[in-house]
């Protein structure tokens, strides 16, 4: 329980308060947080940095930094925004919005999250309307408005998104009527957070349409240092569900066919594939903008630099997996610990193949990218698609995050979620319980090859051939090839320590590119001619 002998509003500036409160509650109130990227790390402490104050209706809620501290690496800084809840309220706060118990001054109640509390959101929402600076002791609380947040649109009710994500999402307006998504980050960087930049940057300078309208940021605008954001508002889109979840259904189709030997992909499913590579292609093509003024998004080369970049990356990458993978091989199921076996042994082909990207010529160019792009970051409205979370990597620095890439990294991160939704399916359903594992893998693979090539050949002839981003067959094959490996490397270490039972899908897909580098090898035979342009049947010979 907390206690002090001071009001509420008279907390701001009470430093033996948020002390208490960063060493007694939020060791254990963090580490409860989906949020709070650091539970994997061994925790040194907590610390409140910061304390700013939000006026809202009734009382004050304060906007806390938090830094956490490891025994190893770098300290990494939260958003925690709180506020007295008081014993009467009737708001109804989910148990994972509770902080603590508290006692102030004559008041008793909890410590919230103030996410969970209407007078924040709403104060929150008149800051961004109306371009409201709020003065700090140590600098300011800086509110803008964007184009798609009309002036005068005034909204009193909002709620919080129940999904639990890295960040916090709430949501404006009535519920037949839900008009505009504000994310507050929870990880904070000394920066302009990536996203806010890529927003910007495909509406002015891109202007892709295909992504919710921008309605505005927060930010914290500190005396000394560089501004920090710390949330932005879009325009909410109608959907009802994200691609992941569509192609989800779209595959129950296919899978009630299976048991019966009938192989099944509906001409719709085709068209969603093929418009899903269309609005890809599109994106890349508003970020390739060759005369941009700003250097942030200038195209740039292949340069010994990024090789260096990618491969000291991958190689740190691939030396925890595997540690990861050693640790935890006894809780694997039977047929993931003999994927493991196979990825195990091709250790030194995959350490080779990533090695040659060293020295190989490559003329193709690198922009920003998504970075972080799946099938559940792109939301199915009823003819179309939207693309959201421009944040990047979530295990990566910002620098890191800012780094520019092939767009064939998104590619690959959308191919990767192709082949996830056919196995998460077909392997984990009822209906094909006595299919023998052999067929369902040949039944799986053809399906995923059909959708693969359908969305790459797509994605490409959004391009012109010859185009600056992709120099030619040789280079996509094997940047592909880069970024398939890397990302599903990645994708074991989540699945390991999130979903056991899954670790199969990234160690496929790790094993099928190894097994394109052998064919690849075969092939090249020490020359490498140009390889003609064709566009399916990319990846499998
Ligand atoms: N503009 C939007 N309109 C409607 N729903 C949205 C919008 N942006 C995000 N969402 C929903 O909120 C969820 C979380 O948003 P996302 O940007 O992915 O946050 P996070 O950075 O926390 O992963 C998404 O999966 C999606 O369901
Ligand atoms: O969306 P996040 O930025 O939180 O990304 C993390 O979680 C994703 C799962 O939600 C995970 O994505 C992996 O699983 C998806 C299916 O659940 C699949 O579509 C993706 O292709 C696969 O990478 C992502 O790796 C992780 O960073």
């Amino acid at each position: 329980m907390l206690q002090t002998q001071l009001s509420w509003p008279a907390l701001a500036t009470e430093a033996p308060f948020w002390d208490a409160l960063a060493r007694d509650v939020l060791p254990a109130y963090v580490n409860t947080c989906r949020w709070f990227a650091g539970k994997a790390r061994t925790q040194t402490g907590f610390a409140v940095t910061s304390v700013h104050t939000v006026p809202t209706v009734r009382q004050p809620a304060y906007l806390l930094i938090v830094e956490a501290t490891y025994a190893e690496g770098e300290s990494e800084q939260y958003l925690l925004p709180v506020t007295l809840l008081a014993a009467n309220s009737p708001n109804e706060v989910p148990d994972k919005g509770k902080i603590s118990p508290l006692v102030c001054g004559n008041q008793e109640g909890t410590l919230i999250d103030a996410i969970y509390h209407p007078d924040f959101r709403t104060a929150l929402f008149e800051a961004i309307r109306q371009n409201t600076e709020l003065p700090q002791p140590d600098g300011s609380l800086t509110a803008v408005r964007g184009r798609g947040l009309a002036p005068d649109d005034t909204q009193p009710n909002s709620r919080v998104l129940p999904v639990d994500s890295s960040n916090s999402a709430m949501v404006f307006g009535t519920p037949r009527q839900e008009t505009y998504f504000l994310k507050l980050y929870r990880k904070l960087f000394a920066e302009t957070n990536p996203e806010v930049e890529m927003v910007a940057f495909l509406t002015e300078e891109g202007g892709f349409e295909h992504i919710p309208a921008f309605c505005g940021t927060l930010g914290w605008n500190p005396s000394a240092g560089r501004p920090i954001t710390l949330g932005m508002m879009q325009r909410m889109v109608r959907n009802d569900k994200d691609s992941w979840m569509q192609t989800g259904d779209y595959l129950n189709d296919f899978l009630y066919a299976v048991p019966n030997r009938l192989f099944t992909i509906k001409e719709d499913v085709f068209d969603k594939v093929e418009l899903l590579g269309k609005r890809t292609g599109q994106m890349h093509c508003a970020l390739y903008q060759p005369r941009t003024t700003d250097p942030a998004f200038a195209p740039e080369p292949f340069t010994d630099e990024y090789r260096q970049f990618l491969i000291g990356r991958f190689a740190d990458l691939l030396d925890r997996r595997y540690a990861l993978l050693i640790d935890n091989y006894t809780r694997l199921d039977v047929p993931a610990q003999r994927l493991a076996w196979v990825f195990m042994e091709a250790k030194e082909m995959i350490e080779a193949f990533v090695e040659e990207f060293r020295t190989r010529p490559l003329d193709s160019l690198r922009i920003r990218i998504h970075g972080d792009y799946h099938l559940g970051q792109v939301l199915a409205t009823p003819d179309d698609f939207v693309v959201i979370d421009f944040e990047g990597e979530p295990e990566s620095t910002i620098t890191d995050r800012k780094i520019k890439h092939s767009p064939l990294k998104d590619v690959a991160g959308m191919i990767r979620s192709y082949h996830y939704a056919v196995s998460a399916k077909l392997f984990n359903a009822a209906e094909t319980q006595g299919i023998s594992p052999e067929h369902l893998q040949r039944v799986s693979d053809r399906w995923f090859y059909l959708i693969r090539d359908t969305y790459l050949d797509a994605y490409l002839s959004e391009f012109g051939s010859p185009h600056p981003l992709f120099k030619n067959n040789n280079e996509i094959n094997f940047l592909l090839l880069v970024y398939l490996l890397e990302k599903a490397v990645y994708e074991l270490g989540y699945e390991i320590s999130y979903r056991p039972d899954w670790v199969k899908i990234p160690l496929k897909g790790i094993i099928d590119v190894v097994r394109e580098i052998e064919k690849i090898r075969i092939s090249d035979q020490g020359h490498r001619e140009e390889v003609p342009m064709l566009q399916t049947k990319l990846l499998n010979g």
